[in-house]
């Protein structure tokens, strides 16, 4: 079967070289009726189906996505397979690639199917006015595949190759850190909700200080999440999860937050409160996030009232407000003071759980905090902040990662009298990494564990006083309770002895027995 069609296709070949070269020898008529046919020939016998995907849409100057996802779906197939290649730098994409270089070829499979990508570009004769940026040259990739295979391809592939394209630029793009601007500037010429700058935070998990087996659990639930579009859809649940970090200043939570967002490939936006004016103006803010995107609140617990002492402080206002009726000065303070964020805690929870939540694709919500108990229960309960972790101070599984990122160093004979030290001694990684920072360039590792021994014994030494101090001050304080409850109920006898002598009492009688104890004691019984 194979062997006849070689020769058919060398047979109708042969006929179109004849064809080209005695074209001008050939009447008219003759050359259309021979060219339909031959063309008819080729179409039955070739079994080739080709797809070309243009580098420009219809519309004008519009790249189309669908050859962009293509070109960062094929470039990482050309680096191991064209033989051609040209470096480029693709838009948003962080360093320069290599992309197939024009007329190259590279093979795929799919599914047990041979497919072959070509990249041409046509360059139109003679000038001619163009609404194309650039050059003039066209671009295109064509794909050509059996025609057995023609649903696989067109269901299929072209999808999964769209699919995989949009995940490889989103990986290599240039990542960015909004912060959000005050309402007062967003309607200026060129200003926008937020101002992005390029995010090149260094963490990641690999350098996280924490133990190896919390650190899987965040890096599977992150990983269960991201690819969880179906799973989300299915239960019928807004595509965004929230976590709560918190623990003691310097314990790493702004640390983990940008190790997050490099593991899940996210923009991070970074929301100051305080600068928002009203639950509108949150709103407002938060639909204009893009998709794929961290949204961070720190120290949750200091830019919100979640305590009711925003209630107690406007029935204050409240009161003033009555007292200084008419006075304008007041007024215009009290115009001010209103400018404040007005967000309330209500506010936020609609937008965590309000269907406002669900635009825009996947995000994730992180707040954090240094007090998890001042935190009203109703903005931390599961389903709003799906996980809390705890941010602790440093264990030796934490002291290893930090040592071998400071250090280089995986095993010290130091290690066993570190770790008892950590054990006994609260000390945060933040203070763990600080002394095993070498300082002049002249220490060793060993210098630089023995300034930790150091700070460690000085910690537990701090500690120790502080604990010896705060009990020293708690005995103080009851023993002046104490004394101060004698002399209340001294005073509270020596006016009942008073009002007995008014009315009369016996000067032998019991009352008589109290003075004495009075007198002697400072104390009646
Ligand atoms: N778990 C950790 N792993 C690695 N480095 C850490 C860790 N914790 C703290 N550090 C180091 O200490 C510095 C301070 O940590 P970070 O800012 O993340 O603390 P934080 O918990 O956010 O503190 P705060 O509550 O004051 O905001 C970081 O720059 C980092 O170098
Ligand atoms: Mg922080």
């Amino acid at each position: 079967m194979q062997g006849l069609f070689i020769q058919l296709s060398s047979a109708v070949g042969g006929l179109m070289i004849i064809m080209t070269l005695f074209r001008d020898h050939i009447p008219p008529h003759l050359r259309d009726l021979l060219e339909k046919y031959t063309s008819k020939l080729v179409r039955l016998l070739y079994p080739y189906i080709e797809i070309t995907f243009t580098e420009y849409t219809g519309e004008w100057f519009k790249k189309s996505d669908v050859y962009t996802a293509i070109q960062n779906y094929l470039t990482e197939k050309a680096t191991t397979r064209a033989k051609k290649l040209k470096a480029d730098t693709l838009k948003d994409s962080q360093s320069l690639i290599l992309t197939m270089a024009d007329n190259e070829e590279v093979t795929d499979e799919f599914q047990g199917a041979k497919l072959w990508w070509s990249s041409n570009k046509i360059v139109p004769r003679g000038m001619s006015l163009s609404f194309y940026p650039a050059t003039e040259e066209r671009r295109f990739y064509s794909l050509t595949f059996h025609k057995r295979h023609r649903d696989l391809i067109t269901d299929t592939y072209i999808k999964h190759v769209v699919n995989e394209g949009k995940a490889i630029a989103l990986k290599n793009r240039q990542r960015k850190l909004f912060t959000n601007n005050p309402s007062d500037n967003w309607y200026r010429y060129k200003s926008t909700k937020w101002s992005p700058v390029v995010f090149e935070h260094p963490a990641t998990f690999d350098t996280l200080a924490m133990e190896p087996k919390k650190k899987q659990e965040i890096m599977g639930d992150l990983k269960k999440f991201g690819e969880g579009k179906e799973y989300y859809k299915k239960i019928g649940k807004a595509w965004k999860r929230g976590y709560l970090l918190y623990g003691p200043p310097g314990t790493g939570k702004s640390t983990m937050i940008a190790a997050m967002a490099n593991f899940m490939s996210y923009d991070v936006y970074d929301l100051e409160l305080t600068t928002v004016k009203d639950n509108s103006e949150l709103r407002r803010l938060l639909i204009d996030t893009s998709s794929k995107s961290i949204i961070v609140i720190e120290d949750i617990d200091c830019s919100l009232d979640l305590t009711g002492q925003r209630k107690k402080a406007k029935k204050k206002d409240d009161d003033e407000d009555e007292e200084g009726k008419g006075d304008p000065a007041k007024k215009m303070k009290k115009e001010e003071e209103t400018k404040e964020s007005k967000v309330t805690l209500s506010g936020l929870l609609n937008f965590i759980d309000g269907i406002w939540s669900a635009c825009g694709g996947e995000r994730i919500i992180i707040f954090t905090t240094n007090f998890v108990d001042k935190l009203d229960p109703a903005l931390i309960r599961r389903g709003r902040m799906d996980k809390h972790i705890e941010m602790s101070y440093c264990c030796f599984e934490a002291f290893k990662v930090l040592v071998n990122n400071y250090l280089d160093v995986e095993s010290h004979p130091l290690f066993g009298m570190i770790e008892a030290m950590l054990k006994e001694t609260n000390m945060t990684p933040a203070d763990v990494a600080e002394n095993l920072m070498p300082k002049s360039g002249m220490e060793t590792p060993d210098t630089c564990l023995r300034s930790l021994i150091k700070a460690l014994e000085e910690a537990k030494g701090g500690a120790a006083r502080k604990k010896a101090e705060e009990e020293e001050e708690a005995k103080k304080k009851a023993e002046e309770e104490e004394e101060a409850k004698k002399k209340a109920k001294a005073k509270d006898a020596a006016k009942s002895i008073e009002g007995a002598k008014e009315n009369g009492v016996g000067a032998n009688g019991k009352l008589e027995e109290d003075k004495v104890n009075v007198k002697e004691n400072g104390v009646t019984n």
